[in-house]
């Protein structure tokens, strides 16, 4: 399997290229050539699957000419080894039809653990391996968080060899938890940044240091958020893993996804082209609902972010939105390249014909301001007593919205643990969720954090000042 540029003008790269190139030279997105996919007696053979064996299968297709069988199952076994429940993506029921996926039992509390555990092990082992003359590579990872991905990524490369991370926040704009989850691990290659601005503000900034001649001549620049491919092909694994329990392949299964840079949910798309039954995916947003009223009525416009109580879906540039309007559109690379400039210019764009008819098929989507958003933490904790976050609420609020057959099981996606955030749960139901003891003296530790003003020639002056250059 080899990758393309979204853009198509960028060099195809093996599973390896692609995972250590993270964006497409290009300014592209890179995606499989094709979807690989598996037939209905196939998938009916994975059921029952422990999961570090159901992802070595998922995979599989997708890394197979940089990987052997056997070595991605050694890395799915370490990946999913350091979960805190032995399904590692368990299930939950609320009611006859709405079910919860939890995807926070890893060492960071979200569903970024899931894919960046894997990843982390993905760069040591492709780091490892040497040139041609015998040296080996180093990796200047810059990524932007709006608060789950820094520390999960963090969590998932400090004290690597090889491996420097340079994590970009909108300062104040991230929950107590979450920043320290970030600024309390203080190993020599991690390093926080709280910059002025959004997580628009520095995701930007974080792609346009990958087409930064002065700063791609000097550094590997790697890439740890979903516009790395190998993030999202370790997300449709846990898409598997819930629908074979609730009946699959022989019965359809909706999820709904509480969504912001669209990667969880593109992550459901890949499912689904794998041949899962899935019946609808739910795109669930927050007030900032650039994907809502694109997949409504073709209006992919950005506003200004509104901070939020789910902060990590305050974002209004949706980077995986691309990969679902390439596939869409005949995946045409030069048509792509030509919408997407329309975009970065104007902050607006149309989605043709062939992508919103393309997308109505198999995406819905809804928008749940705060009230709505309180209303079913509460709802979820009367039904079951459990105690949900922000985030997984406006999941579970779309979920509840959209009318899916009474026979589709729905799974929203728990993106969260509600101890991330604290406040809102608190508010919602009367109860503070606390903490699990295995995030430990989080409130005690030490932080360390540089601030820098939301101004790109800051942000690379102070990375090149830090980075190790390349060998
Ligand atoms: C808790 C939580 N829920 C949902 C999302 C949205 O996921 P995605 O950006 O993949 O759409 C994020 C961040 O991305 C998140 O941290
Ligand atoms: N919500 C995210 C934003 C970054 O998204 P990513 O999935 O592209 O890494 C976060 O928590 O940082």
């Amino acid at each position: 399997m080899d990758y393309i540029s979204t853009r198509g003008n960028a060099p195809a790269l093996n599973f390896e290229g692609a995972t250590l190139a993270g964006l497409a030279s290009d300014g592209g997105l890179y995606v499989p050539r094709s979807w690989p996919s598996f037939t209905k007696a196939e998938i009916a053979e994975m059921a029952g699957l422990p999961y570090a064996q159901l992802a070595q299968r998922i995979m599989l297709p997708f890394v197979a000419d940089s990987l052997s069988a056997e070595r991605l199952l050694e890395l799915t076994t370490a990946a999913y080894g350091r979960f805190a429940h032995a399904a590692v993506t368990p299930l939950k029921q609320f009611d006859s039809q709405q079910w919860l996926l939890e995807l926070f039992h890893g060492p960071t509390l979200a569903f970024k653990d899931v894919a960046l555990q894997m990843l982390g092990l993905l760069f040591e082992e492709f780091l490892s391996r040497p040139n041609a003359d015998g040296t080996t590579r180093n990796l200047t990872i810059v990524g932007a968080t709006s608060g789950d991905t820094g520390s999960a990524a963090i969590d998932a490369v400090a004290g690597r060899a090889g491996v420097d991370i340079f994590m970009l926040h909108p300062k104040g704009r991230v929950s107590d938890v979450q920043r320290r989850q970030m600024t309390t691990v203080l190993a020599p290659n991690v390093h926080n940044i709280a910059i002025d601005g959004s997580f628009d503000d520095a995701q930007a900034m974080v792609k346009r240091m990958f087409n930064d001649t002065a700063m791609t001549s000097r550094f590997n620049i790697g890439a740890v958020n979903s516009i790395n491919w190998a993030r999202l092909m370790a997300q449709v694994v846990y898409y598997f893993a819930a629908a074979l329990q609730l009946g699959a392949p022989h019965r359809p299964v909706a999820f709904s996804v509480p969504t912001g840079n669209f990667g969880d949910v593109f992550a459901g798309y890949v499912a689904a082209k794998m041949g899962l039954p899935i019946e609808r995916l739910i795109v669930a947003t927050n007030v900032n609902d650039i994907l809502h009223r694109a997949l409504a009525n073709g209006d992919y416009s950005a506003g200004t972010v509104t901070p939020t109580a789910a902060p990590s879906m305050d974002i209004q540039v949706s980077s995986n939105f691309e990969r679902l309007l390439f596939d869409l559109n005949g995946r045409d690379g030069v048509a792509m390249a030509a919408q997407m400039a329309g975009f970065e210019s104007t902050k607006a764009m149309a989605l043709t014909n062939a992508q919103r008819e393309g997308a109505a098929g198999l995406f819905s989507s809804a928008r749940a301001d705060a009230g709505e958003m309180a209303q079913a933490i509460r709802w979820a904790y009367d039904a079951s007593g459990e105690l949900i976050d922000p985030h997984t609420a406006i999941g579970l609020h779309a979920a509840r919205a959209a009318g899916i057959d009474a026979s589709v099981p729905v799974v929203t996606l728990a993106t969260a643990h509600p101890a991330k955030f604290p406040d809102a749960v608190e508010r919602a139901t009367g109860h503070r969720p606390l903490l699990p003891a295995r995030v430990g003296d989080l409130f005690d530790r030490e932080e360390r954090c540089a601030e820098l003003p939301g101004d790109y020639d800051a942000v690379a002056a102070y990375v090149a000042a830090r980075a190790t250059p390349k060998a």
